[in-house]
């Protein structure tokens, strides 16, 4: 019987019944890993799903693939690339490992020169990136470098100016060092931004403002085009992909904001997960029960979209992080063969934080018409020394969230009834660290390839995002492209001066 018809005849037990009739049940759908709680008991996972999904991994090849991608192989057929993260924290191909740990060095003498002084007194570091080059710097930097007293750090990427003109408000030319991120330095806006932020300096009379340029980049030839002394250059290998590439030298104002030990602790802490992630057995491995988790909704219940609370100040900036990641890795149409896929994939990710979003989303997901399974993410130690009373009730509040939403609540208004049976998971942390936040992250892409694999699609390209930029630089001037009139007209409306 195929995967698909198993799911369908699979009959859907609700959630609180699954507890009555397993009384381990709690043990036996969690995970726990260094301070990292995982509870998936809230969803409809049963021996019978785990042994569906078991089969259809089985199928795609699971172990051979991870193999692959832990080993360095080519995971990304379209582009003929391999996918290195993990050597970036010591699990890989013993070449990938050791280029990795030079070039961390390489990263670490440039984070210890900037300390020591050699550009002068700094007291603010520009990150100039977008995308994967930002949103993982900007996540690490909001969640950790909050108590951070040395050299601020401002992370820009949108081409609006108006994101860069605030930053100019804030820092002082004199005393700020630029990093320009970017994995293929091509990129539009981190290159206008950077001649706007190098007009800026010479502007304000800095003297060799492109002598105050570090460029994090795999490619470094274009960066020495550019302008950027080799010296100036902390390259990172082609095979780590801009979604995935936090631990390498785009992680540099995190190494900066933080300092070289807590940078190396988020590296052990995804290290640790992709521990977990190779060795666990596929019923106890987080990665792969979000992943069925995932699929089940999507396959079986047609969610179109899965959300994520962050109960924690800290780590408000995961839902964006995680929206590249998840959609721009599986937001895909044709398998790893080429041919189309005839299910869906990726669901759509979205959220935010509690206890806001309650007053907000929340409506919608415990009596909206779909089925939207959430993630909590909640840590026992609060972000702060205020009165215990509040991380009490941010904690009262996540927990009833997840209960409220399994178990409903009948009332003879329908308006005032709650169906319930509305699924959840929980991930619960010791502290938002850098070790839990590297674990974290190294958790949600593993997720995202295990579900690339039950997909059976290419979670390494991102050729949908190429369209956009051609017809940008079309409008340009760059291409001739013949646009449709809802387009013409609003370009005329735009830029005519009459
Ligand atoms: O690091 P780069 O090469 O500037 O790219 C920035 C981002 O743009 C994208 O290529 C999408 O346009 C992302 O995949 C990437 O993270």
């Amino acid at each position: 019987m195929s995967f698909f018809d198993r799911l369908s005849n699979h009959n859907e037990t609700k959630l609180l019944s699954l507890f009555d009739q397993d009384a381990q049940r709690v043990e036996n759908f969690s995970v726990i890993e260094k301070g990292v709680y995982f509870d998936f008991s809230k969803n409809t996972l049963d021996a019978d799903l785990i042994s569906i999904f078991k089969d259809l991994f089985e199928q795609r090849n699971f172990e051979q693939r991870r193999g692959d991608l832990f080993a360095g192989k080519i995971v990304n057929p379209t582009e003929g690339r391999a996918a290195e993260h993990s050597a970036e924290r010591g699990h890989g191909n013993v070449d990938s490992v050791a280029m990795a740990k030079a070039l961390h060095l390489r990263m670490r003498a440039m984070v210890e020169a900037v300390e020591a002084g050699a550009f002068g007194e700094i007291d603010h570091l520009l990150h100039i990136g977008i995308g994967g080059s930002a949103l993982g710097p900007k996540l690490l930097m909001d969640a950790l470098g909050r108590e951070n007293e040395g050299i601020d750090v401002h992370i820009v990427s949108n081409i609006d100016g108006a994101a860069l003109q605030e930053i100019f408000k804030k820092i002082d030319p004199a005393k700020t060092l630029i990093a320009v991120a970017s994995k293929t330095f091509t990129t539009t806006e981190t290159l206008m931004n950077t001649q706007s932020a190098l007009h800026w300096m010479e502007q304000a009379g800095v003297a060799d403002p492109m002598g105050r340029i570090i460029a994090l980049t795999a490619a470094p030839d274009k960066a020495v085009e550019w302008g950027v002394d080799e010296s100036r250059i902390l390259p990172f290998s082609e095979t780590v992909g801009g979604r995935y590439s936090l631990w390498c030298s785009i992680g540099f104002p995190a190494a900066i904001g933080l300092g070289w030990a807590g940078f190396e602790e988020l590296l052990e802490g995804a290290s640790m997960m992709d521990r977990h992630f190779q060795n666990a057995p596929l019923h106890k491995n987080a990665p792969v029960l979000a992943a069925m988790v995932d699929q089940y909704y999507r396959q079986a219940r047609g969610s179109g979209s899965r959300a994520v609370f962050a109960y924690d100040e800290r780590l408000r900036l995961l839902p964006d992080y995680l929206q590249q990641l998840e959609m721009e890795s599986n937001g895909k149409s044709v398998h790893v063969d080429g041919t189309f896929v005839d299910y869906p994939t990726a669901a759509v990710t979205w959220g935010g934080v509690g206890t806001d979003a309650q007053h907000a989303v929340f409506q919608l997901l415990h009596q909206g018409s779909d089925i939207i399974p959430v993630e909590f993410i909640v840590s026992k130690t609060p972000g702060h020394d205020l009165d215990a009373a509040h991380h009490e009730a941010l904690l009262n509040n996540c927990f009833a969230q997840g209960a409220a939403l399994m178990a409903g609540e009948a009332n003879e208004d329908n308006a005032r009834s709650y169906a319930g049976n509305r699924p959840s998971t929980t991930i619960l942390v010791d502290d938002v660290d850098p070790f839990t936040l590297g674990a974290l992250i190294a958790y949600y892409e593993h997720r995202c390839f295990a579900n690339a694999v039950l997909l059976d699609i290419n979670p390494f390209d991102q050729f949908g995002v190429e369209l956009g930029k051609k017809m940008a630089k079309a409008m340009g001037g760059e291409g001739d492209v013949k646009f449709d009139a809802s387009t013409q007209k609003l370009m005329q409306l735009a830029f005519d001066e009459d």
